[in-house]
């Protein structure tokens, strides 16, 4: 079966308030996007690499490839004015069936074991989602109310949310909205229910300026 990984990358990065979309800022000299596409091409599953890209910064990402002699092979499409429209842009260029990877171009700091973890499980069930337990206490607001809740209950989501193409596809298509977060949360729309794997604490989502200092961090402790 063919293994594909659909990185998102089409977003505009406005919580992050620089010139450029995060996913092009450097990170330990080189551009988000580099660290996470090479999770995917090293990480020994043979992935058709996909990059769905902002249509106005197709040529960022191309001077940044001359730049950096950047080698990784991937096919690049364009995104849309959401995360879901672009998933489905990138989705739209598999036309066989296998299993797909999809995954935040703004997580570089992915590594090969989650990769393999969501895709194992999506080989066995359909559907294999990164997740990680809340570490914090929280509360939730109820009626104008704040009140303690079980932590144990609640687990934040995270990329590679990986699926047998197939079922992706179709929920996708059927989808009569384009507001979820996530890929997950469209599978389940559909009428699936969806299947969690460990993820990792690393593998942060770039989306605020500090996020990008501790990435670094979190680098440089790996080297
Ligand atoms: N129209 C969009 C919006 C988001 N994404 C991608 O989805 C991932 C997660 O989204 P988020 O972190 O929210 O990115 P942005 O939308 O770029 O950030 P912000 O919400 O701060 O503007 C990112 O890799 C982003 O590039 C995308 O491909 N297409
Ligand atoms: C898909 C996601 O990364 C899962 O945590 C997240 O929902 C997307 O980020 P956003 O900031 O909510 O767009």
């Amino acid at each position: 079966m063919k293994n594909y990984a659909v990185i998102v990358a089409g977003g505009s990065g406005s919580r992050m308030q620089t010139a450029q979309p995060k996913q092009f800022l450097e990170l330990e000299g080189r551009p988000v996007l580099m660290h996470t596409l090479d999770a995917f091409a090293n990480c020994d599953l043979e992935m058709h690499i996909i990059l769905v890209l902002p249509e106005d910064h197709i040529a960022t990402w191309q001077d940044l490839v001359k730049q950096h002699t950047y080698k990784t092979r991937h096919q690049v499409t364009t995104g849309g004015s959401t995360r879901f429209d672009s998933v489905k842009n990138g989705l739209g260029v598999i036309d066989e069936s296998g299993i797909v990877a999809i995954h935040d171009g703004a997580r570089p700091l992915i590594s090969a074991e989650v990769i393999q973890r969501t895709v194992s499980q999506a080989q066995k069930t359909g559907s294999g989602i990164a997740a990680v337990q809340m570490k914090d206490s929280i509360r939730q607001l109820i009626n104008g109310q704040n009140k303690a809740v079980d932590r144990s209950q609640f687990y934040t989501i995270q990329t590679p949310q990986t699926f047998k193409v197939n079922l992706i596809k179709t929920a996708f298509e059927n989808s009569k909205s384009n507001a979820f977060t996530d890929d997950a949360s469209v599978l389940e729309a559909n009428g699936v229910q969806v299947n969690l794997v460990e993820g990792s604490y690393d593998n942060l989502k770039i989306t605020t300026p500090e996020d990008l200092v501790i990435a670094a961090s979190i680098l440089k402790r790996r080297k």
